[in-house]
């Protein structure tokens, strides 16, 4: 297949691609509507366009194409058409470290910044450490799934028979290659739960105890719920989100995996719900707050060159908000665990920060956990105590 081909399907999906859908979205719907393109083609265009992504704002001056191989070359461990075109200088260098691959593209474009692949210029959450952070966006996270421990080594035969390379993570957690095809190699869906490895993490923080009562209030296709229960299958539970098409993805997902017993409502949580809620009182909350996902960006990364910084802004209120409305649900001396998939302080500590200010909660602990380290994505979880059992008006 000859360059130019590649090429022009590059630039004819750059130039479809407004960051409007997630780009995989996009790229599903756009191979659909363009038969022509046959397997390979896809696959080259897709390679191309994540890795030009992966650049984020860096080397901004030079022309797409450009990038794209320099981009290309720091992505991939193995040549393609464009990095040979472009780059053929380069070649010899295509298995070196990333470390040694930035080093030799800063000494060929002098203008290269590593920090200008992640460019915003809002604080970062304590404890990251930002050259291994903006490395980290040239390396495709791993695919995360979460296993019973007793089920884990009938799994990993599974995927070895099929010929998948398998790192195992602990007795619960195992690492697989990025895209791998879970359906089509583990014979039983109810054996896993796809949950990437700073999520199961959180779980480290939920410490629910036998007959607790509690609410997943962001719950969404319930993957908090789940690490809840595999953690303690006796509660009682309440899930709950503004979205009903994700709950509808929840019931299924928690038939799959046994969980049966719960109550379910879509609420908005930025209203008041008293109406539903007033008699409710719980064990512990968990708090998964809607964010700028800034931490999972290793995975999407067409939001380094399409997330606009406003948005952080709107994120937190939508945070403060809910925090505000769920935590007079909560009893006294019981936790409120607040997470976001967000870097961002603002979205972090300043949210903490807010709680512990303006509501009867005491910090117990707070982490950023570094996904980036691991091929994972970066998380933020805080534990809160409740030290008033008396609500706070949160209509006030
Ligand atoms: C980070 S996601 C939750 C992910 C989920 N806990 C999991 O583990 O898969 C945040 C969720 O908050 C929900 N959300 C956003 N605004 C909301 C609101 N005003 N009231 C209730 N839920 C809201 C979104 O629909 C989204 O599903």
């Amino acid at each position: 297949m000859r360059v130019e081909h590649q090429i022009r399907a590059f630039e004819q999906i750059l130039k479809d691609y407004k960051g409007v859908l997630p780009l995989h979205r996009h790229l599903f719907t756009y191979f659909k509507q363009n038969k022509q393109m046959g397997s390979s083609d896809r696959r080259w265009a897709t390679r191309y366009l994540y890795s030009f992504f992966r650049l984020g704002k860096a080397l901004s001056k030079l022309n797409n194409l450009q990038r794209l191989a320099i981009a290309d070359f720091l992505c991939h461990d193995t040549l393609s058409l464009i990095i040979s075109h472009y780059l053929p200088e380069l070649e010899e260098s295509i298995g070196a470290s990333i470390t040694d691959k930035i080093a030799i593209v800063k000494k060929k474009f002098s203008a290269f910044k590593i920090e200008e692949v992640f460019s915003f210029d809002t604080e970062l959450s304590e404890g990251i450490f930002k050259g291994d952070f903006y490395r980290s966006f040239f390396i495709q996270p791993d695919l995360f799934i979460r296993v019973k421990s007793t089920h884990i080594q009938a799994v990993v035969d599974q995927l070895q028979a099929n010929g998948v390379s398998v790192k195992e993570i602990s007795a619960t957690t195992l690492a697989l290659p990025n895209g791998t095809k879970l359906e089509q190699v583990i014979n039983d869906p109810r054996l896993y739960q796809i949950q990437d490895l700073s999520s199961q993490y959180t779980g480290t923080f939920f410490g629910p105890k036998k007959y607790d009562y509690w609410w997943d209030s962001c719950a969404a296709s319930g993957g908090k719920s789940l690490l809840l229960h595999s953690l303690e299958p006796n509660i009682e539970l309440l899930v709950s989100d503004i979205r009903e098409n994700s709950l509808n993805n929840l019931q299924e997902r928690f038939q799959l995996a046994g969980l049966k017993k719960y109550h379910l409502k879509a609420m908005d949580l930025l209203q008041n719900n008293d109406q539903i809620l007033h008699h409710y009182e719980f064990d512990g909350i968990l708090l998964d707050a809607p964010c700028s996902g800034s931490g999972t960006w290793g995975r999407t990364p067409e939001m380094l060159y399409y997330f606009e910084k406003y948005k952080v802004e709107n994120y937190v209120k939508l945070q403060k908000g809910i925090a505000a409305k769920v935590v007079k649900y909560l009893k006294k001396d019981k936790p409120l665990i607040y997470m976001t998939c967000s870097v961002f302080k603002a979205e972090n500590e300043d949210v903490v920060k807010y709680l512990t200010e303006n509501f009867d909660l005491k910090l117990e602990k707070m982490e950023l956990i570094k996904g980036y380290g691991n091929k994972a994505d970066s998380m933020f979880v805080a534990r809160l105590i409740k030290q008033e059992s008396s609500a706070i008006d949160a209509n006030a």
